[in-house]
């Protein structure tokens, strides 16, 4: 029989302390989840984190923000939703900060983004829009904060780490509405399709759902998270778990890559029963029976689980920070080129230079200036410095862009 409660009550092996005592601080990950009304987000969410989730904007003060987007028609009135069911519901963004508990020795700080409404309004073409304007915006508030000399890299960083987008299944395949979407966003966060509900259709079905997705993906170009040739044993064995193999239970084996499972088909829900051994453990009942939700053989729940919280989480930061971020970057920066109306260090004859770098040594000697300002002078003193590093970040960011032009350009671009 599976240890279903693994994940719950995993006591981390020697080398996993190792590996992990790092981490004194915590983990940290920002999750923005995708889907339409009544896609399955909140009872995934109240499964990966084991415990209730409250996502309504007012309900407590661990709701960092809801800024109203795009108010549209909005509902107001939530408790009579049936009064405005024929409105449009506009799009909002809600954002909650969750604090999980120790499961492999390290705490984990779970930030998730949520857009209600996204794709549930008659004209959801400003949705993409708003969305993508909002990736951008955590792109530039950290580009801002990198230029500046005091940094609080921190509090600013509120990029997501990974987009779960729940893709339901529909006679017609996958909406245009979640194509656009996909494609637009798909450079700005790590991608990962799910299929929700799975629970709702046959095995023949789910494959082929699965394949509509795979194809639409490749089809419009659409970039999701690369697990490369990562197989699914490495991610359970990080949870002392195994692929359940027995014949006629997992269509998996050990050796099985992550990326042949994609997109993740789950099946979640909200209640709850205790087990003999005391663990507790998600249930979906049937007229026929139960099916338990972290069963590796009813769903691709438990490795997903697995992947987020564990074997893949910082891959997915770096990738955020490495390749999207950096992508970005060297966008904004080629575009502007950055024009600055200040001395540019650089282009300075050596004198002037020296001044700079100097300053501190000669602000008790005699008075001297650089342009027009004395560099006795305090406020003077202050800005020289300030320019000096600036100058400096500049010609770091100069120096990436050219050799960025020139792998573009270069004659090992095939090999890059
Ligand atoms: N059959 C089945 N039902 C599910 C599953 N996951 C969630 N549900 C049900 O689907 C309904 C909607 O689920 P939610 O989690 O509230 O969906 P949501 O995407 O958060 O919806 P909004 O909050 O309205 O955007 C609930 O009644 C859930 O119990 C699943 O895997 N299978």
């Amino acid at each position: 029989m599976n240890d279903y409660s693994a994940l719950e009550h995993h006591t981390p092996n020697r080398d996993e302390l190792r590996r992990r005592k790092g981490y004194k601080k915590g983990l940290q990950l920002s999750i923005l989840l995708l889907g339409e009304k009544g896609s399955g987000k909140s009872t995934f969410l109240n499964n990966l984190c084991g415990k209730h989730i409250s996502l309504s904007d007012d309900d407590d003060d661990e709701v960092a923000k809801n800024a109203a987007i795009k108010k549209g028609n909005a509902i107001q009135d939530t408790n009579a939703e049936y009064k405005t069911a024929h409105l449009s519901p506009g799009l909002r963004i809600v954002t909650k900060r969750v604090y999980l508990n120790d499961e492999l020795g390290v705490p984990i700080t779970l930030d998730i983004i949520l857009f209600p409404g996204c794709g549930d309004n008659v004209d959801n073409s400003q949705s993409s829009v708003e969305i993508k304007r909002y990736l951008d915006q955590q792109f530039e508030n950290v580009l801002k904060e990198e230029v500046r000399i005091k940094r609080n890299t921190r509090d600013t960083d509120g990029r997501p780490h990974v987009c779960l987008y729940f893709l339901k299944s529909t006679p017609r395949g996958v909406k245009k509405f979640d194509v656009e979407l996909m494609k637009t966003i798909c450079d700005k966060v790590n991608l990962i399709p799910i299929i929700p509900k799975a629970d709702g259709l046959t095995e023949a079905e789910l494959a082929l759902h699965k394949d509509i997705v795979r194809q639409e993906i490749l089809q419009n170009d659409i970039h999701v998270f690369d697990f490369k040739s990562d197989n699914l044993g490495e991610t359970l064995a990080l949870y002392d778990m195994d692929v359940d193999s027995n014949p006629g239970k997992s269509k998996y084996s050990r050796d099985t890559k992550i990326k042949d499972i994609s997109p993740f088909a789950i099946i979640c829900s909200n209640a709850i029963r205790t087990t003999a051994e005391n663990s507790v453990e998600h249930i979906r009942e049937y007229e026929w029976g139960s099916l338990i939700v972290e069963d590796q053989t009813t769903s691709d729940f438990i490795y997903l689980k697995a992947i987020l919280l564990g074997s893949h989480l910082q891959e997915l930061k770096d990738v955020t920070n490495n390749v999207l971020y950096e992508n970005y970057r060297a966008e904004i920066l080629t575009e502007k080129k950055i024009h600055c109306d200040i001395p540019n260090y650089s282009y300075m004859d050596e004198g002037s230079r020296e001044s700079i770098s100097n300053v501190s040594t000669r602000r008790s000697s005699s008075s001297r200036t650089l342009g027009n300002l004395d560099l006795n002078d305090e406020n003077a003193y202050k800005i020289y410095k300030e320019i000096d590093e600036k100058n400096k970040i500049i010609e770091d960011y100069q120096k990436k862009i050219d050799s960025l032009e020139r792998m573009l350009t270069g004659p090992d671009k095939s090999k890059a």
